[in-house]
This record gives structure tokens, C-alpha cells and sequence, in this order.
């Protein structure tokens, strides 16, 4: 067994720490978003004295922590409902591949413990959903994540809020929403009606900055890593350090706190303490995250992918260089997954930027491409657009960071004039663009050969 290239221990991880550079681990805690939940709390307070919650609206880029707070402080006013006995039900519900009110109705029915009313006419599924509702009675608050995926057809959003002032509901539900959205344009396309009923307040998440997004991987860090602790401040300027032992305990610094009696939100995180983990290694994952998007997600993504490589490669310590190969990876796989999500004409425009560099031609320009593109949308049967509007496509793959497209030196007349060159291996683009039915039938390899031939013939 000694020769197995897997092993049941980690010189790096700690016993079950990885779980907390995972999607799925959920923070109690989120002190860089305090203002924001502090804004949440207000919404909800109604609820804590038997009314309903505020509807509201969460918005923000994509890793910004607004699905962890909401989960964050509905779990804190759900204890304090058991606790006092208060008729208080949340259900969390990704809005994600749900495209219709219809759909979302059946799914919250199914949601809130009623059959899916799925292939009953709409009003039919609105009066299961206002049953379920009255079955349980009390404040419901429902959390649509990604709500955006709605679209414009808003009836639910319409009504849902609506329902106790329409009696669709009995006089003790109160019922309420908390929507949140990646998508910052989504709101102010909606129908001005429903825009008013679905939002009393509305709570935008700004990106992080580098230094939050160091605290945040400190934290996680000192969970997911063997012999890391974190140090921290008091008022007082005395410093403490915390050490997370997860067997002893559930991974909550809330109770290192609690054990020296000091009140977390009055400290401040100091630095991070590591034998595993190279000085530089919070800092720069937090540094790409920031320059990009200030994502969360996306900087502990590099830190759970710096770790990984440096476990695969044997090292006992994490290192600014397993940072920067993590980095690139994660880049080229954002690069792909865009790839994947373009349209014919999309890939269209980068087979053919694909096969112009499989044959070895640099400065490829836009009449080589579209020399290319012609013969390669009439052999898949696709539309052929005309050469300006296959080049908006090229620009596009540009501002995708799928391709560089750089202005040429040249000019032109008529217009501007660019070169083209792909921003990953032109295998990595073949993979793809193979995987795309209609592009079953596309031997990449030999139509390069073929336009280099006939580049031969003609000079
Ligand atoms: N302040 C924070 N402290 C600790 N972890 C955080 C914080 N903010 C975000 N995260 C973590 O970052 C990841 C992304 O956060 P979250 O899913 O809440 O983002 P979001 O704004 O809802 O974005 P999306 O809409 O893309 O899901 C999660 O793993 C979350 O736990």
C-alpha cells in the first residue's frame, strides 16, 4: 500500500479542515459585512414580534457574501424564534434554471411540505401555494437567491408580497420575500408594480477589498490548516491568539472568544500565524482576488487550489509560486467555462481563430479568419454573417478574455484593423468547441493542414 499515490493524512490540511475552503461550508459569522446585516436585521425585526419581515432586496457581485449573510442572520433569528416560541418559518430557495414564476410557484409549494401542483393551470398552483401558506400559518419568509433568473416574468414577485393585503392568505400569515441578485440591471427592468411590492428595502454588497479579503481567508485559513492561528487585538492593545482545534470543538471562533471573555466585535484580526503557509500566500491570493472581481469565492478558491498543489507535489508548506500556478489555473478554467457558453456564431469565430493558429499563422487579421469562418459555417449549416458582424463577434471573445485582440499598427481604411490570437493552447479550444454537437463533424487538425496547403498553392 505504501506505493498508493493517495493518502489518508496531510502534512497541510488539518483533519476535516478542508471543508471550510469549500462552497458548501457557511460562515456564522461575516464581520466585514456588518453594515449590510445590520440593514438585514432591521428588515427582519418585524418578524421577531410576530409580523411580517420587511421584503427586501440583496444585491451585489457574485462572492460578495450576500447568500451567507441572509443565511447568517435568518439562522440567528430562527433560534431566537424557538426560543421563544414565536410561529416563524424561512425557506432558502435557488432561483438557479427556474425561468417562470410558474415553476418557482410549484417549487415553493414543494417547499413549503404540499404536493408540486406542476400541471395545473397558474391560478390553480397560486391558491396550493396561499393553502400551503395557510397550513402553516405565522411569518414566512421566503429567500429567493439568484432571483434574477425570473426574468421578466414577475406575476409571483407580484403577488407573493401582495397576499395578505389581497387576502389571498389568512389574516395570521405574513408572508414576505428576500431576493437577492447578481444581476444589479435585473430590478430596474421589472414591471414598476412588482418592482414596488417586492422592495421596501434594498441592501447593495460593494467587492471587497484586499484587506477584507485577508481577513476572510485568515479565518477559513485557520480552520482548514494544521499549526495556524490567528492573533488578534483587544482595545486595550493586548494581543491573543486563537487556535482552532477542530476535534474539540465545531470549527466557531465565537467560542475561542467567548472562552477569554472578550467581545469579538471590539478586537481586530492582527495576522495570521502559520507553519504551513508562507507569509506571502493570504496577502497575494487576497491581491488577485481584489484586482478582479473582489470575490470571496474566487479568493478562496485560490487558496483551496494553492494548498492542493502543494500537497500534490509533495511540500510540506503552502508558497507564493503554488499561489501563482492556482491562479492560472483558475484563470483557464474561467476561460473554458466561457468558451462553453458562447453562442454558434461565437464559436464559429473561434474555431476559426482556433485553426488559424493550429497551422502556425500569427497576425491573423480579420479577413483570414473570416476566409476560414465562411467555409466553416457552411459546413456545420449554420447562418453566415457578413464579415463586420463576424469581427463584433471576435470583440466580444476579446472582452470575454477568450482571445487578444489588439488594434494593428496599420489601420485601415474603413474602419479599424486587429490581430487575433487566442488566450489559451489551441488544444484547450478544440477540447471545447469537440464537445459542441454541432461541431461533431469537424476534424480541427485537418482543416489546418488544408488552409496551409492552400496557402502554399498560392504563393
Ligand atoms: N465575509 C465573509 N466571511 C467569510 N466567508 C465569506 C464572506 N463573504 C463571502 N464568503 C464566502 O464566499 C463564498 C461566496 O459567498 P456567497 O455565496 O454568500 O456570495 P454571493 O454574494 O451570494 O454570490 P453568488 O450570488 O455568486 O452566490 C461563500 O463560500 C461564502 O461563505
Amino acid at each position: 500500500m505504501d506505493s498508493s499515490p493517495y493518502s489518508t493524512t496531510s502534512e497541510i490540511f488539518a483533519v476535516g479542515g478542508e471543508d471550510y475552503l469549500k462552497e458548501g461550508h457557511t460562515p456564522t459569522t461575516l464581520p466585514e459585512r456588518q453594515d449590510e446585516i445590520l440593514k438585514l436585521r432591521r428588515s427582519l425585526k418585524p418578524a421577531a414580534r410576530g409580523a411580517g419581515a420587511e421584503n427586501t432586496f440583496l444585491s451585489g457581485k457574485a462572492g460578495q457574501g450576500k447568500t451567507a449573510a441572509a443565511k447568517a442572520e435568518l439562522a440567528e433569528l430562527e433560534a431566537f424564534a424557538d426560543a421563544q416560541n414565536l410561529d416563524l418559518t424561512t425557506v432558502f430557495f435557488s432561483c438557479e434554471g427556474i425561468s417562470s414564476s410558474y415553476t418557482l410557484a410549484c417549487g415553493l409549494c414543494e417547499e413549503l411540505g404540499t404536493e408540486n401542483p406542476n400541471g395545473h393551470p397558474m391560478q390553480k398552483v397560486l391558491d396550493h401555494l396561499w393553502d400551503a401558506m395557510n397550513e402553516i400559518g405565522g411569518t414566512v419568509i421566503i429567500v429567493l437567491d439568484e432571483i434574477d433568473n425570473l426574468g421578466t416574468d414577475d406575476k409571483i414577485l407580484y403577488s407573493l408580497p401582495r397576499a395578505r393585503d389581497k387576502d389571498y392568505v389568512n389574516d395570521d400569515v405574513y408572508p414576505s420575500i428576500i431576493g437577492i441578485s447578481n444581476d444589479l440591471q435585473w430590478r430596474d427592468n421589472l414591471d414598476p408594480a412588482a418592482k414596488d411590492s417586492l422592495y421596501d428595502d434594498s441592501i447593495f454588497f460593494a467587492p471587497y477589498d484586499a484587506n477584507e479579503l485577508r481577513d476572510i481567508l485568515s479565518r477559513r485559513a485557520s480552520k482548514a490548516f494544521r499549526d495556524t492561528s490567528l492573533v488578534y487585538e483587544t482595545p486595550e492593545g493586548e494581543e491573543f491568539e486563537i487556535n482552532i482545534d477542530l476535534d474539540d470543538d465545531d470549527g466557531s471562533l465565537a467560542k475561542a472568544f467567548d472562552e477569554i471573555n472578550a467581545d469579538r466585535t471590539d478586537c481586530t484580526l492582527l495576522r495570521i500565524d502559520s507553519e504551513v503557509l508562507s507569509d506571502d500566500v493570504i496577502p497575494l491570493c487576497a491581491a488577485y482576488a481584489a484586482q478582479d472581481k473582489g470575490s470571496a469565492r474566487q479568493a478562496i478558491k485560490y487558496l483551496r487550489k494553492a494548498a492542493a498543489i502543494a500537497e500534490s507535489e509533495g511540500d510540506a508548506r503552502v508558497e507564493e509560486k503554488h499561489v501563482r500556478t492556482a491562479q492560472g489555473e483558475a484563470e483557464r478554467e474561467l476561460i473554458i467555462e466561457g468558451m462553453e457558453q458562447l453562442t454558434t456564431q461565437g464559436h464559429l469565430a473561434l474555431a476559426a481563430v482556433t485553426i488559424l493558429e493550429l497551422a502556425g499563422h500569427s497576425g491573423i487579421r480579420t479577413r483570414d479568419v473570416y476566409d476560414v469562418y465562411k467555409s466553416l459555417s457552411d459546413h456545420i449549416d449554420a447562418d453566415r454573417l457578413a464579415q463586420r458582424r463576424m469581427r463584433d463577434h471576435l470583440i466580444e471573445l476579446d472582452m470575454l478574455s477568450i482571445i487578444y485582440a489588439r488594434k494593428s499598427a496599420s489601420g485601415s481604411v474603413g474602419g479599424e484593423a486587429y490581430t487575433f490570437e487566442l488566450r489559451v493552447e489551441p488544444s484547450t479550444a478544440i477540447e471545447v468547441l469537440e464537445a459542441v454537437s454541432r461541431f461533431d463533424s469537424i476534424d480541427f487538425n485537418e482543416l489546418a493542414k488544408n488552409w496551409l496547403n492552400e496557402q502554399q498553392t498560392l504563393r
